[in-house]
């Protein structure tokens, strides 16, 4: 959803600072490759302390750099396939980075098991979710399916959730409880959304094997 109607809002308001970077002769896969490596540092350095505020405030400094890539990439007519594979890529390790942190919180001082299994859910969750669509892809069907929650809704969700709930510690009460609150949605929306995804493969590699025996008279 946010992909949809969040994007060309983005795209218009990053479109002169990917112009800025390119005139400094910076390359797209350099911004995927930095962006990746300050949500990682963002994620493992400050959450597995507790340190939810300044993690995500590094961690969003860095994750719109997901959308300057791309949009570099296109003004300077250099979009590539290694491209594309790398900013992808990429983004399953950046989404490793973030709920691992997390998870070793939890392991950790968070001292909470449960809320650390639901941490490496939405870490496993998250990336079997993109699988299903590279792999349909992979085999030739369109998978014309987003699902409930995408990427940017789980980063959205998680990091906003976050970094409020680090407020707790300069003394907002009560709102330490927003992050399980970000974690167990993010589980939940990420499994329907698994689902809407294999149903859809499922249906969609049916018909294709349909066609193919109609056409050839054999399936895949
Ligand atoms: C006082 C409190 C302080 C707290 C501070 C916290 C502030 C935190 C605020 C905001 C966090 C913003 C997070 C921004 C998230 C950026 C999202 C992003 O990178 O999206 C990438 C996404 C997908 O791009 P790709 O096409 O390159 O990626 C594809 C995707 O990964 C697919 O995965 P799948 O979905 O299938 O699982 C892969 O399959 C595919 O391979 C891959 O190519 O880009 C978008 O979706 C574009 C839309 C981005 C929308 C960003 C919206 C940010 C919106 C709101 C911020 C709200 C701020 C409010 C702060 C309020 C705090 C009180
Ligand atoms: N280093 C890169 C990164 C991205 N691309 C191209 O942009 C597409 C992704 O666009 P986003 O707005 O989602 O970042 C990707 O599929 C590539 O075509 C690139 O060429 N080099
Ligand atoms: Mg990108
Ligand atoms: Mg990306």
């Amino acid at each position: 959803m946010l992909n949809k109607y969040a994007r060309a809002f983005f795209t218009r308001v990053l479109t002169p600072f990917a112009a800025f970077l390119l005139r400094k002769g910076v390359s797209p896969d350099t911004v995927t490759l930095i962006g990746t490596a300050g949500v990682m540092a963002g994620a493992l350095v400050f959450y597995p302390r507790g340190e939810f505020f300044w993690g995500t405030v590094v961690i969003t400094l860095f994750v719109f750099s997901d959308l300057v890539d791309g949009n570099m990439a296109r003004q300077a007519g250099v979009s590539s396939r290694w491209g594309a594979f790398l900013d992808s890529t990429l983004d399953r390790v950046a989404d490793a980075g973030v709920f691992g942190g997390l998870a070793m919180w939890y392991a950790g001082k968070g001292d909470n098991l449960a809320l650390c299994a639901v941490a490496i859910f939405c870490l496993a969750s998250g990336q079997v979710v993109s699988y299903t669509k590279a792999r349909g892809e992979a085999i030739g069907l369109p998978v014309n399916v987003n699902g409930l929650v995408e990427r940017a809704e789980r980063l959205v969700v998680t990091l906003v959730l976050c970094g409020l709930s680090g407020l707790n510690k300069f003394g907002v009460p009560g709102i330490q409880y927003l992050l399980p609150i970000a974690l167990w949605a993010v589980a939940a929306g990420s499994l329907v959304t698994l689902i809407q995804r294999v149903v859809t493969v499922r249906r969609e590699s049916a018909e294709a094997d349909a066609a193919a025996l109609a056409e050839h008279g054999s399936g895949a």
